[in-house]
C-alpha cells in the first residue's frame, strides 16, 4: 500500500521532528537518501554531468547539497541559480565542493547539455507558477536528459490538484518519507515518473490523504471463504442491467460478477438480454429475491416504455429504496435524484461513473450539499479537476464516488476518509463493457461485505490485473477481463 499525506501534515510532522533532531538532519537524511538514486543513475546512464536547477527555497537546497556531495565525489556537476538566490549553507557547500554555479544564458547552455536534470525549483512550498527564470530553465531540458525532480516535479501541484504542461515533467521523482498526493492522483501524477520513497523518519497520527492499494494488499481484503461458508453467507449480489438496445451490459456485469466469486448472482432483465444471460451464464438465477448487495444500472434504458422494461425499472427502483448496499453504474446514474439521495443517505451506496457521466450528473444535480450551484459542467473540467470533481458529486449525494478512467479514484462520502487512487490497468482496458465488468466485480464484493471504498480499489486493482494478464502486453476484450479475474485473483492471493 502506498500512502500519500497532504503538504500541510506533512510540514506539521517535519516540524516536530525536527524539535528533536540536531539542526539540518532532517535536510541531511533527505540528502543522503537522494544522493543515493542519482548516484545509481549516472552509473545505469553512464551520465557524464548533471545539473541542479535551483529554487529559492528548502526544495533548492536539498538538490544543491545533492550535487555538493556528488561533485566531491568527481562528477560534474553544474547548479543553475536565479540571481544567486538559494540556501547558504548548502550554497556554501556546492561552492566548497567546486559545483560549477551558473545563471542567466549560461545556465540555459548547461541545462541543453546535460544528461541528468536535477529539479530542485519548487517543492512542497510551490505556489503555481514557476519563479523567475525556472520556466526557461525547464524549456531548456533536452528530451533526452533524465530528468529527477526532488520531492515533486516543480510546477505541479503537491496536493494534485492541478497539472502544469509548461511545469517539470520527470522521470523520476524521488520524495521524502511518504508520497504526496502530487504522486498518486491524476492529473499530476503523470508529471513524476518512478517513485523512490527516501524514509527520514516522519510519523504520522492523522489519516493519510490518498492511498494506493498494492498486489500485495489483496490478500488481506479478498473474502476468502471458508469451510463454513455457503452460497449465502458469501453474498448474494443482485444485478439489474441491459435492455432492448444494450443487452450484451448485462452478460459482462453477470459473467464478472460469477466469475469474481459472488455466491450467487440474481439476474433482473428483459426478454433480449436475458436470454443471452441464460446462454452465456448457466449459473446466474432470474428474477428478483434476497440480495446482499445490487448492481443497478449496465445497459439499463430508464426511458423504455415496454412492460418488461418497466418492471425491470421498478425492481432498480425498489433497490435504491432499500437498505442493502448498491452500485449504482451507466443508466442508474439516471435514476440518481433528490429522492433516492435521501433515501441513501445512511446507506453504503457506490456510484461509479466515467468523466462524461459525472460531469453530467454534477449539471443534473448541482454540487454542494444543498445544491447551491447549478451550472453546466464539461467533461473536459471532469478530466483536468478529477478529484475536485468527484468530490462534489460525494458531498452533494452522500455517497461514495468511483470515477473511472486510466487511473480510477474512489472518493468516500466521509470527507475525512482518505482518497483511493489505483493505476493498475494498460490503457488497453480503454474498451466498450470494460465498465460494465468493473461493475459485477466490485458488486460482488460488495455482496461479500466491503465497503464502498475498500470494494471499489480492491475492485479496481483487480480489474486492471486481470486485463494486464490476459491481454499480456496487447489488446483485450471486456469479457476475456471477466474470465480473467479467476486467474488475477488467484495469483494475487498466491503473494501472500
Ligand atoms: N517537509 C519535509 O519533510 C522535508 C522537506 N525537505 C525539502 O523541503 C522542501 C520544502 O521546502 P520549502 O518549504 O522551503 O518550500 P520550497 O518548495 O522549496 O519553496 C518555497 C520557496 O519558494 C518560493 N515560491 C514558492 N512558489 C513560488 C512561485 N510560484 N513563484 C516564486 N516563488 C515561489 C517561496 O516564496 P515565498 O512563499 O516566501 O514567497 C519560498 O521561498 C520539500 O519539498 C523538500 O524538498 C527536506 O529537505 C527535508 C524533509
Ligand atoms: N486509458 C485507460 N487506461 C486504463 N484503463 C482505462 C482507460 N480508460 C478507461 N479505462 C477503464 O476502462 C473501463 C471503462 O469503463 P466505461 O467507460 O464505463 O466503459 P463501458 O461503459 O463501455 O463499460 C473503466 O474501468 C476504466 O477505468
Amino acid at each position: 500500500m502506498i500512502e500519500a499525506w497532504s503538504p500541510q501534515d506533512v510540514y506539521a510532522a517535519e516540524a516536530a521532528l525536527d524539535e528533536e533532531l540536531a539542526s539540518g538532519e532532517l535536510m541531511a537524511r533527505a540528502v543522503e537518501g537522494l544522493v543515493e538514486v542519482v548516484a545509481a543513475r549516472i552509473s545505469q546512464l553512464d551520465a557524464e554531468t548533471v545539473i541542479a536547477l535551483v529554487g529559492p527555497g528548502n526544495n533548492g537546497a536539498d538538490a544543491l547539497y545533492a550535487v555538493a556531495h556528488l561533485a566531491e565525489a568527481g562528477v560534474a556537476c553544474a547548479a543553475a541559480l536565479d540571481r544567486g538566490r538559494a540556501h547558504e549553507g548548502a550554497l556554501e557547500a556546492a561552492r566548497a565542493a567546486g559545483v560549477v554555479l551558473v545563471s542567466g544564458a549560461e545556465a540555459i547552455e548547461d541545462i541543453a547539455e546535460a544528461d541528468i536534470v536535477l529539479d530542485g525549483v519548487l517543492g512542497l512550498g510551490g505556489r503555481p507558477g514557476l519563479p523567475g527564470e525556472a520556466a526557461d530553465w525547464v524549456r531548456a531540458i533536452p528530451d533526452d536528459a533524465h530528468v529527477i525532480a526532488v520531492d515533486l516535479p516543480s510546477g505541479q501541484a503537491a496536493d494534485g490538484s492541478a497539472f502544469d504542461p509548461d511545469g517539470v515533467l520527470a522521470d523520476e521523482t524521488v520524495t521524502f518519507s511518504v508520497a504526496k498526493p502530487v504522486h498518486l492522483l491524476p492529473p499530476t501524477e503523470q508529471a513524476c515518473g518512478t517513485l523512490t520513497v527516501v524514509d527520514i523518519g516522519l510519523t504520522f497520527e492523522t489519516e493519510p490523504a490518498v492511498v494506493r492499494l498494492g498486489h500485495d494488499d489483496v490478500a488481506d481484503l479478498w473474502p476468502v471463504p471458508g469451510p463454513d461458508d455457503d452460497k449465502y453467507s458469501r453474498g448474494v449480489l443482485g444485478v439489474v442491467a441491459g435492455g432492448e438496445d444494450y443487452s450484451g451490459a448485462a452478460v459482462l456485469a453477470v459473467t464478472a460478477a460469477v466469475e469474481a466469486g459472488a455466491g450467487m448472482v440474481r439476474y433482473v432483465g428483459t426478454p433480449t438480454p436475458e436470454g443471452l444471460v441464460r446462454a452465456a451464464v448457466p449459473e446466474a438465477v432470474h428474477g428478483e429475491g434476497r440480495v446482499q448487495a445490487w448492481v443497478v444500472g449496465p445497459g439499463l434504458d430508464v426511458r423504455a416504455s415496454r412492460r418488461e422494461a418497466v418492471a425491470q425499472l421498478a425492481v432498480a427502483r425498489r433497490a435504491l429504496a432499500g437498505e442493502e448496499p448498491v452500485l449504482v453504474d451507466a443508466g442508474g446514474l439516471d435514476l440518481v435524484d433528490d429522492e433516492v439521495i435521501e433515501a441513501r443517505r445512511e446507506l453504503p451506496t457506490l456510484l461509479t461513473p466515467h468523466a462524461g457521466e459525472l460531469a453530467r450528473l454534477l449539471t443534473r444535480l448541482g454540487s454542494g450539499p444543498r445544491a447551491r450551484s447549478r451550472t453546466e459542467v464539461e467533461r473536459s473540467a471532469v478530466e483536468a479537476e478529477p478529484v475536485r470533481h468527484a468530490r462534489a458529486l460525494a458531498e452533494r449525494t452522500g455517497m461514495t464516488v468511483l470515477l473511472k478512467g486510466s487511473t480510477t479514484l474512489v472518493v468516500p462520502a466521509d470527507p475525512g476518509s482518505p482518497v483511493r487512487s489505483q493505476a493498475d490497468a494498460p490503457a488497453w482496458l480503454a474498451t466498450a463493457g470494460a465498465g460494465d465488468v468493473l461493475s459485477g466485480l466490485v458488486g460482488t464484493l460488495l455482496a461479500a461485505g466491503l465497503d464502498p471504498a475498500d470494494a471499489g480499489a480492491l475492485g479496481a486493482l483487480v480489474h486492471g490485473v486481470a486485463a494486464d494478464r490476459v491481454g499480456a502486453g496487447g489488446p483485450v476484450r471486456a469479457l476475456a477481463v471477466a474470465h480473467g479475474i479467476p486467474h488475477a485473483v488467484a495469483h494475487l492471493l498466491a503473494r501472500h
